[in-house]
């Protein structure tokens, strides 16, 4: 099908998927800064650009409030992403964030925050490549302008302001298909709250199950089996930094987080990413270590329940711990901090451990997008080392 916008935009072509004479590497050479649009695009006369201060309790207020309201919903329109404010300032103030990528726009009148797009930057290894990226994410237009092409006018301006900081690639996600996937990966959803997805029309009892067998067979240990296996705190950041750092040398793109990054990302933070380490009885060494991040999601249209509490697998490093246990550990402490639902894609190694520990399939998939950077061949996404929030 046609795509008026994407077929003007410097990623790969469907036309050219078979090309393999096309190298890999960024598609168009950068620009210098002087020749770079000074001004923003324009807007419908209506509306004009804001940059937002998610650091602004109001401004922050607002971003929620958009994303709560019009952000990504399953396809059943059964739940709605509902991102926490504190999560929205962790996900946007990594180190050497730049505020001018936190973009809105506002109708002229009311002042109203009728959409919404955001850049964070990201250093991404692309095989031996390590290249400066912007991840590009909340992409949001409010419900009532949908369909005007203000997407388009969005991701040109994020482009344009990423452009100023002599930044020409860009990492993204979509539940859509775009041109073009450097790999798709599938949601598995392990059940913590059976009764309550059940409830709410997500789950269904099996044939020849009744409640209680079902409760049973999601049922978990109330403490974790590994020995040594506890909260991250801040001294462990270097060893973290050095597990993961060269696990994630396997995959073909993954970040390439140094010890500032890790401490963003990693240590935990109340109610929007938790992580463990596995602390060796014998040597004190680190050897293992998993977490996972809070995303809520509004469940829509439901009488008695409005939040479903999920957690999303974020990073898992095991050496010493096989990976199956370090896992089941992370969802005995997920059962235990309330989450309903333990959501995972089938990236990285978790594939191995995804049908054990009693994860279902889920209907959506989740396709991984590089802007101004051709890969060769798609990839498995069991060579993906990234997980964008
Ligand atoms: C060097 C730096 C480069 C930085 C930039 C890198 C690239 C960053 C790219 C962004 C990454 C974001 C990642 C991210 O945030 C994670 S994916 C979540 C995206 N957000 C949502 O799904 C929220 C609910 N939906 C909406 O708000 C609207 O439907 C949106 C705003 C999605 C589209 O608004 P609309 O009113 O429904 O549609 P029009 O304005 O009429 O525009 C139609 C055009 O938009 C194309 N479209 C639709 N959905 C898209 C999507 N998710 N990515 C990219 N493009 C998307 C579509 O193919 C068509 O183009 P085509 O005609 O060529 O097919
Ligand atoms: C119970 C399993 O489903 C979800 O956890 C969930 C929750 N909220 C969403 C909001 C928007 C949405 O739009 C694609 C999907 C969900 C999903 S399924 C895909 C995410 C995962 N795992």
């Amino acid at each position: 099908q046609r795509h008026k916008f994407w077929e003007t935009q410097p990623v790969g072509q469907f036309k050219d998927l078979n090309d393999t004479s096309l190298p890999e590497g960024p598609i168009e050479p950068p620009t210098p800064i002087s020749e770079v649009k000074q001004e923003p695009y324009n807007l419908p006369n209506l509306y004009e650009w804001v940059t937002c201060d998610i650091n602004s309790e109001d401004t922050c207020a607002e971003v929620y409030n958009l994303l709560s309201n019009n952000y990504v919903e399953d396809d059943e329109n059964m739940f709605r992403f509902n991102y926490s404010k504190e999560f929205l300032r962790w996900a946007l103030h990594p180190p050497g964030y730049y505020k001018t990528w936190h973009i809105g726009v506002r109708v002229k009148s009311s002042k109203k925050l009728v959409a919404f797009i955001t850049g964070i930057p990201a250093r991404i290894r692309v095989r031996t490549d390590v290249v400066s990226m912007a991840e590009v994410n909340f992409l949001c237009v409010h419900k009532k302008l949908r369909s005007k092409r203000l997407a388009p006018v969005m991701i040109k301006e994020v482009t344009r302001r990423v452009h100023l900081e002599n930044i020409w690639q860009a990492a993204y996600t979509a539940g859509v298909v775009l041109p073009t996937p450097i790999t798709s990966c599938q949601y598995w959803h392990r059940s913590l709250n059976p009764k309550k997805l059940i409830d709410v029309g997500f789950s269904r009892l099996g044939p020849r199950m009744t409640m209680s067998r079902t409760l049973k067979l999601f049922k978990l240990p109330d403490q974790p089996a590994t020995p040594g296996f506890r909260k991250m705190e801040l001294r462990d950041v270097p060893a973290v930094t050095r597990l993961l750092r060269a696990y994630l040398m396997q995959f073909v793109v993954a970040p390439d987080l140094d010890e500032l990054d890790v401490e963003h990302w990693v240590l935990p933070k109340d109610e929007v990413v938790d992580s463990y380490v596995v602390e060796s009885p014998e040597n004190h060494k680190i050897t293992d270590f998993c977490s996972f991040y809070t995303l809520p999601s509004s469940i829509l249209g439901h009488p008695t329940h409005s939040i479903l509490k999920a957690a999303y697998s974020y990073y898992n490093v095991s050496t010493k711990t096989p990976l199956l246990q370090l896992m089941n550990d992370a969802l005995i402490v997920a059962k235990h901090k309330g989450f309903d639902v333990f959501n995972a894609l089938d990236l990285m190694h978790n594939e191995s451990f995804l049908k054990e520990l009693k994860f279902g399939p889920g209907d959506g998939k989740l396709h991984y997008y590089l802007y101004n950077y051709r890969i060769k061949h798609i990839l498995r996404a069991s060579e993906l080392g990234l997980v964008l929030l």
